[in-house]
């Protein structure tokens, strides 16, 4: 039973990436990468994989019939070739097709008089003879024909509805309107559909299918619109990717159809409730296929891209993050797990407020009490007021300083400023606060602007000590990591050791050195030796 006659209750989803997505400058793929990516579409679901277009190069013929030898199979997806409306590209696709156990060839002729006047160079009539005897020729070798009048959106209705007639008489089994140049509104489509669908007699006997491009931004809302005027089949890509500003994205238009099912379900005539999915896409495997073909292609996916950008399914405000932690469905109209991510992602950032703070810190193991939040939260701001993400190990770090370091007695570090450079002799000027309350400032050189601190900081506590190790740990990768410093200082024979982190390494060194000293001046306190702090 062919394709057409088993669905006109659902949409079926004619996958495009290994041609007209493989269009997308620069994302060209060899045999082996086609064939990873058919292999994943094939177990997303879609009902056909456009695997290329055979004419085009050697390589792209042998990956249409590696992926029809592999992918082809009885229970698997129809496998598609492109080929222009002549003898020679038909041929090759036969040929390259032959493996598949449903192959389809779609050709494909301009309509629109800019294409013939300026491309084809031929008449009206030269071209419905072509479309004619084309399909023709592609039926005497598969009977799942697929006929695209290329420019269809731009073409006069009249001469379009007639060359369709002609396709569909010549035993076309799909007819695929294409807005080839993304010229289309979605009202507009829709007039288009309701034309041909109103004035091409012999329509009800094949798949109608839409094929949008992006160049305005709404391949996506026109395919839509196209569904919505009685269209079956959707010509669509993984991420988007295609010709120019690409095609409509596969993971839009099939979620699209998911979480707004009852919006779609009166065009398929169904009980506005109902609850069956309108394509056979398994939509767990959205976002691996995504992945893959972003990694094979090259072509990256933008951070806010619907469904599959990073931050989809990511939270960076306070407000939206309350509400997500109350109940998901306040900010979050489909669930991560749907497209295949494990889950959603609270992001905490500048804009984050308390309530997000309090429950990645609970998740992490590490619970407060409230005044210890609180400090931690302040200090989590300041942080993300300078960097971009506040990664797990940034908060454990942060909530380590300040819970740690900072609830004992000692000496509370008041400005740090630091000059270096390389024609300049590096300088720290410090201001503590004694335990006893007293402000100090003082200055001093030093080899290196860490030395400069260590020995203001040593100037201003009047407590002798060794350095015996320094070292600098990034806790996060990127640049504007947080470092992590960690001092041993030796006082006679005892070792004390502090730990800071900062966005600025120099200043983390010098938390870690009053840290330490700290350590060391309560060792004193406890031995009642008093520790010499100057006037
Ligand atoms: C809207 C779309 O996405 S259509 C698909 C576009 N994709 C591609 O073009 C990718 C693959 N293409 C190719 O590898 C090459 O262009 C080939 C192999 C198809 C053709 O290469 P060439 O023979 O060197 O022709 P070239 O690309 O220079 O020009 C295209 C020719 O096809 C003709 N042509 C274009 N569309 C069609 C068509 N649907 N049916 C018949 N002929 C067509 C053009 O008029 C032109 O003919 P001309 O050389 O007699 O003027
Ligand atoms: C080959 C056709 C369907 C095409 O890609 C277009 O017109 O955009
Ligand atoms: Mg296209």
């Amino acid at each position: 039973m062919s394709i057409a006659s088993q669905a006109t209750d659902r949409v079926i989803i004619f996958d495009t990436t290994l041609r007209d997505g493989e269009q997308s400058p620069g994302a060209t793929l060899n045999v082996e990468e086609k064939l990873a990516i058919a292999h994943q579409l094939a177990l997303l679901g879609v009902d056909v994989i456009e695997a290329g277009f055979a004419v085009a190069s050697p390589g792209d013929f042998i990956a249409v019939k590696t992926i029809a030898e592999q992918v082809g199979k009885v229970d698997g997806p129809i496998i598609c070739s492109l080929a222009r409306a002549t003898r020679k590209d038909i041929q090759a696709a036969a040929e390259a097709l032959k493996p598949a156990a449903h192959p389809r060839i779609h050709t494909m002729i301009s309509t629109s008089d800019i294409h013939l006047q300026y491309q084809l160079k031929k008449s009206r009539s030269e071209v419905l003879a072509i479309a004619q005897e084309m399909v023709a020729f592609a039926k005497s070798f598969v009977d799942d024909v697929e006929f695209s009048p290329m420019d269809a959106s731009r073409t006069e209705p009249e001469f379009l509805y007639q060359v369709l007639e002609v396709a569909i008489a010549a035993g076309a089994t799909t007819i695929n309107i294409p807005d080839t140049v993304g010229y289309c509104t979605p009202k507009e489509i829709g007039i288009l559909i309701q034309g041909i669908r109103k004035n091409v007699p012999n329509i009800d006997s094949v798949i109608l299918s839409i094929h949008t491009q992006n160049d305005l931004g709404l391949a996506t809302a026109n395919a839509l619109a196209a569904i919505e005027h009685g269209v079956r089949q959707v010509e669509c890509t993984i991420n988007g990717i295609g010709e120019r500003a690409g095609n409509a994205a596969l993971e839009e238009i099939v979620m699209a159809l998911q979480v707004r099912k009852h919006y779609f379900n009166p065009y398929f005539s169904r009980p506005v409730d109902a609850d069956a999915p309108l394509t056979n896409v398994k939509t767990q495997e959205i976002y691996k296929t995504s992945s893959l073909v972003s990694q094979l292609t090259g072509m990256l996916i933008q951070p806010n891209k619907a469904i599959v950008g990073a931050n989809a399914f990511a939270h960076e405000s306070g407000i939206h993050q309350d509400g997500i932690i109350k109940h998901r469905q306040t900010y979050e109209i489909m669930e991560a797990a749907s497209i295949g991510l494990p889950e959603n992602r609270i992001v905490l950032g500048k804009h984050s407020g308390r309530n997000a703070f309090r429950t990645r810190l609970k998740e992490l193991g590490l619970e407060l009490n409230e005044a210890d939040l609180n400090k931690a939260f302040n200090r989590f701001k300041e942080v993300a007021d300078k960097k971009k993400e506040i990664s797990d190990w940034d908060l454990e770090a942060i909530v380590r300083d300040e819970t740690q370091n900072q609830a004992e007695s000692g000496f509370q570090l008041e400005h740090v400023q630091v000059i270096c450079g390389d024609c300049t002799c590096p300088t720290a000027t410090i201001t503590v606060v004694t335990p006893e309350g007293k402000i100090l400032t003082d200055a001093s050189v030093g080899t290196g602007p860490v030395d400069a601190v260590y020995q203001v900081i040593n100037r201003l506590v009047q407590i002798p000590n060794q350095l015996i190790e320094f070292s600098v740990q990034s806790v996060t990768g990127g640049i504007d990591a947080l470092g992590t410093v960690t001092i041993r200082l030796r006082y006679q024979d005892r070792i004390f050791s502090g730990q800071a982190s900062d966005t600025d390494i120099v200043v983390a060194a010098a938390y870690a050195h009053l840290n330490a000293v700290n350590r060391l001046y309560r060792y004193l306190q406890t031995q009642k030796i008093p520790a010499q702090v100057s006037e």
